[in-house]
Formats: C-alpha cells, structure tokens, sequence
C-alpha cells in the first residue's frame, strides 16, 4: 500500500490522562479517510497531532510515531511551518481572516515570499477555482470575507489552504455549521479534490461518510476499534461496537 500518512502505536497523554490508545493506522495517498466516533473519542486529537497542532497545548506528551512520506513527523528537529503549509487544516467553523476575499488567499502565499502581483493573482484564481468558488466570488474579490455566506467561507478557507499547495488536508467537521446545500458542495469539492491530495475527515454524520470516504475509522475512548473500506464498515462491520455505532445504538 502506498501511505501517505502513517501512524504507528501512537499514544497521546493529555496529562495523566490517555487520550490516544496505541493508535496504528495508514491513510492511503490521494483518498478520503473518514474519522467516526462518539464524542470525546479522539477523533480531533488524532488530526491535529498530525500537523503538530498538539504542540500548542500544555502537558501532552506523544509516543509512537507519525510518518508523512515515511518521516516520523514527531520527531524533534522537524520544521513545523514547513509540515503544516504541507498538511493544512480546516476547523468546524470557517474562520476567514477579516480581510478581502483576495488577500485571504494571498495570505499564506505572501508569508511564503510570494510577492509578484501577476503570479499571486494567479495563485488566488486558481485556488478559488480549486475549492469551486471563483464563479461566485471573482467580481467581487476585494471586498472583505466577512461577507461571504458560511458556506461560501468555508471554501474559502478550504481555498486558502490550496493556495500553499499542500499534500494532505485535514478537515475536522467542516460542514457542522453548514446548511445542507453548502454541505453537498463542501462533499462534491472533497470528492474532486482525492485526485489530489489526501484528505482526512472528521464527521459525525454516518451518510457523509459513506457518501465521501473512500475508508473509515471508528474510534472509541481513544481506541481505535475498526478500519477499513468504509463500504466494508458500514455493511459487515467487524466489531459489535461499529455496529452499533453506525446504526445509532449506541448508548
Ligand atoms: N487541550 C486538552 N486538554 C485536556 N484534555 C483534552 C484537550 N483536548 C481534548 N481533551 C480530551 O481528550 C479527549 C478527546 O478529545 P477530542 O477533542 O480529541 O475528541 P473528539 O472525538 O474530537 O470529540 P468531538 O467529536 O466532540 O469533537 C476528550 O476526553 C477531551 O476532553
């Protein structure tokens, strides 16, 4: 299997407590891995230990490893800007910085060292045209995001990330603040952007992920409990606690 990401008997204390269980678990290059679980479960702390968002929290201590390309991120000495413009991140509420729509997009570029006006306004069509956006957005680029409706700054921020061209995307419950119309175009630009890069999701709606994944995880308590091909997951699931997971049994 060609992994693009994998983690190997990750386990992460929060203090004393043990928020990630021994987790190992190989996400395939340019698929949709779905992250599932009640909760509390560990989905978020498994996504942001990822790109090293962890690091921002007091008192975790991380064991095991986690290889992007087969390099154990986790690693002291590892350049931590350079792995997040590699492996972005989009939260559960867009959170546009309070500019122009332009700049937005410009805004990781520029810190980037890009300054030509003609390549970023390059970089900012074909990032917009990349998270499905430019059609709606291109007359009205200079006028500030805040503006945007929430689904349109959701792809904004999804666009933002783009623009870094980055390898992985993780997405922690982008569509939970989303009305159903935005949440099929944020499903269908997910669909198109696998041809790409790799993307790893967090949901708690069960359509979703069998509608966008192309394998699912299912966490509990900090355990992972269940992988596989999310048609596989959601059909025969191995494990009586995915079962009852997956059709809302769960106490
Ligand atoms: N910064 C933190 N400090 C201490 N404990 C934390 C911190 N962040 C998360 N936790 C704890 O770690 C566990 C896993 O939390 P996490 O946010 O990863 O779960 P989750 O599955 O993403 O939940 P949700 O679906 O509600 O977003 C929970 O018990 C949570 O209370």
């Amino acid at each position: 299997m060609d992994y693009k990401i994998q983690a190997n008997k990750l386990k992460l204390y929060y203090g004393d407590m043990l928020a990630l269980k021994k987790i190992s678990l190989g996400v395939v290059k340019n698929s949709v891995l779905a992250l599932i679980g009640p909760s509390g479960c560990g989905k978020s702390t498994f996504i942001k230990t990822i790109n090293r968002m962890n690091d921002l929290v007091e008192n975790v201590r991380i064991e095991g490893e986690i290889l992007l390309d087969g390099v154990n991120v986790l690693q002291p000495g590892t350049d931590v800007v350079m792995l997040r413009k590699r492996v972005g991140m989009v939260f559960q509420r867009p959170n546009p910085f309070p500019m122009s729509i332009f700049d937005n997009v410009a805004y990781g570029p520029r810190i980037h060292g890009i300054t030509n006006k003609a390549t970023l306004a390059d970089i900012v069509e074909r990032s917009l045209t990349g998270a499905a956006l430019w059609e709606e957005v291109k007359d009205r680029l200079h006028q500030s995001a805040m503006g945007m409706s929430g689904g349109q700054q959701q792809r904004l921020c999804i666009a933002r990330l783009l623009a870094v061209e980055p390898e992985v995307l993780l997405m922690d419950e982008p569509c939970s603040a989303l009305d159903p119309i935005s949440t099929m175009k944020i499903e269908e630009l997910v669909t198109e952007l696998k041809n790409r890069y790799t993307i790893i999701m967090v949901t708690h709606n069960m359509q979703q992920a069998a509608r966008v994944s192309d394998q699912t995880a299912f966490f509990l308590n900090g355990e992972l409990v269940e992988h596989g091909k999310t048609d596989a997951i959601f059909t025969k699931p191995q494990d009586k606690r995915t079962e009852d997971y997956i059709t809302g049994r769960f106490g």
